[in-house]
């Protein structure tokens, strides 16, 4: 891999709680364009490396590099700016807010928040909200024309698999180099499951230049989507390589998929 072609590099990347070392001297790397599978067994620390990577807990030991920029220190308004978006395990939307004000919760970095131009810039204020709203529903339409209609909805009133996809669209509106989804199925039956990764691969199909890193348990939406995939066991990576290389790994088998 060139060192062009790679858009994060972790390098020992370690979070302790107290005695708990729940990520563990932590090295990987992701490929522009990749999808790249994370797997391990509950509380093996795959949300732990989200939550350093983003900036809401701090490194104890090591670093990250994105884009060619040391992002080991920055906080998780500067991780954002940099160019890394998330979604979360458990649904984290306001769903007395429209889809649309959820999904511009995400564009921040874009808007023009001045006060000025907000009390004084009425036209401009109102032909830039017409934009924005206009890209928002673009975006809400790739995953399904039917959300694209309902724009001015409360959340509250979709079920499981639109939240999830207005997460997504959330994530995606700041147009960021790196998306992390962390058990994007959580809660929801196989049909949507499937109906999802066809919805992330569609995502992928129109940026390819976006780079993923999915948590995911279901190992048959692992098969379906990822390039790459990574496995940690008490916070060390046990294992790395493509999808059948890790299903095939003899750690990996005993110690996530309880099969000796
Ligand atoms: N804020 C925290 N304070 C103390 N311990 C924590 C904290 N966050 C995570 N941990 C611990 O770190 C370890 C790794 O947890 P983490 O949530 O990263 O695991 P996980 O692999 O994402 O698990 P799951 O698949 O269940 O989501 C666990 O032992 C957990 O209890």
């Amino acid at each position: 891999m060139s060192a062009s072609d790679v858009l994060l590099s972790c390098e020992g990347v370690t979070r302790r709680f107290g005695g708990l070392v729940a990520l563990d001297h932590l090295d990987l790397e992701v490929k522009r364009g990749d999808i790249l599978g994370f797997l391990g067994p509950n509380g093996s620390g795959k949300t732990t490396f989200f939550n350093v990577l983003t900036g809401i807990y701090d490194f104890s030991d090591g670093q990250a590099h994105f884009a060619g920029e040391n992002i080991s220190k920055h906080s998780a308004q500067a991780v954002y700016r940099a160019g890394i978006a998330r979604t979360f395990q458990r649904s984290r939307m306001c769903l007395s807010l429209s889809l649309f004000d959820n999904i511009m919760v995400g564009n921040h970095k874009h808007l023009n928040l001045g006060l000025g131009f907000n009390l004084f810039r009425r036209g401009a204020f109102a032909r830039d909200l017409e934009q924005r709203y206009e890209q928002a529903r673009d975006l809400v339409r790739a995953f399904s024309p039917n959300l694209a209609d309902r724009m001015s909805e409360a959340v509250g009133g979709f079920p499981m698999l639109d939240r999830r996809r207005i997460e997504i669209c959330r994530a995606l509106i700041s147009q960021p180099k790196l998306l992390l989804l962390d058990e994007p199925s959580a809660g929801m039956t196989h049909e949507e499951t499937h109906q999802l990764m066809g919805d992330i691969l569609s995502v992928r199909e129109h940026t390819p230049e976006l780079s993923i890193i999915i948590i995911e348990h279901e190992m048959s939406v692992m098969e379906r989507i990822t390039d790459h995939c990574a496995v940690l066991n008490f916070g060390k990576k046990i294992c790395e390589g493509t999808y059948q290389d890790v299903v095939n790994n003899p750690q990996v088998r005993e110690a996530y998929l309880g099969i000796e």
